[in-house]
């Protein structure tokens, strides 16, 4: 697995340019011993996809207070406290647009998972998290996840479905490195 972050500079002028600022999202997974919740997409972006649950920061919302307020309006659970865990930049080839996603993960929360208007949910055995039927990316970073890990990803992905560079680093603290603003950020070279 690779630890250095960064590849060319495009995401970065991107944003030098006053282009589209980056589109924050968050991604929040219930883990209990052995096996952890994800849900269904059924309907928008990622639909057909199996994920966490999570969706745009609202303005004046904190990431936490998204990531709160969008597992309960797609599972039913409540979960005050996530901990944050990661952040993943998504950059669509040909948009200039990336994608900001926040990771948070807890294993405390209340209520019954419940299927939503966007989600179905399902426990899985980690032992069968369907890595097939979920976003291309999940596979790389999802085992630094499931061991409880910090990490930053870059993912350049053309079209849907397929991702032409990676680069992925465990950090200590997720909260003690700046978010970085395109794969040759300086900031978050480990
Ligand atoms: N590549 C990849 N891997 C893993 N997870 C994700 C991606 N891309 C993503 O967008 N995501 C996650 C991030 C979010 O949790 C969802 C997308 O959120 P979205 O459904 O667009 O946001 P909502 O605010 O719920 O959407 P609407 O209510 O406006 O439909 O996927």
């Amino acid at each position: 697995m690779t630890y250095s972050y960064f590849k060319g500079d495009n995401a970065r002028s991107k944003a030098r340019d006053g282009m589209a600022p980056n589109k924050r999202l968050t991604l929040a997974f219930v883990q209990e011993a052995g096996r952890i919740l994800l849900g269904y997409k059924k309907r928008g972006f990622g639909c057909g996809r199996w994920n966490g649950f999570g969706g745009k920061v609202h303005d004046g919302e904190t990431v936490h207070a998204g990531a709160v307020r969008e597992l309960e309006e797609e599972s039913a659970l409540i979960a005050p406290k996530l901990d944050k865990v990661g952040v993943l930049m998504f950059e669509f080839l040909g948009d200039p647009q990336l994608m900001e996603v926040h990771v948070f993960t807890t294993k405390h929360y209340s209520g019954t998972p419940s299927e939503s208007e966007e989600m179905r949910p399902k426990w899985y055995s980690l032992e069968e998290i369907p890595f097939k039927e979920m976003w291309p990316d999940d596979v790389y970073w999802f085992p630094l996840m499931l061991k409880g890990k910090h990490f930053y990803g870059y993912f350049t992905f053309k079209g849907m479905n397929d991702i032409v560079d990676y680069k992925l680093r465990e950090v200590e603290n997720i909260h003690d490195v700046p978010i970085p603003q395109g794969p040759q950020d300086t900031t978050c070279r480990g």
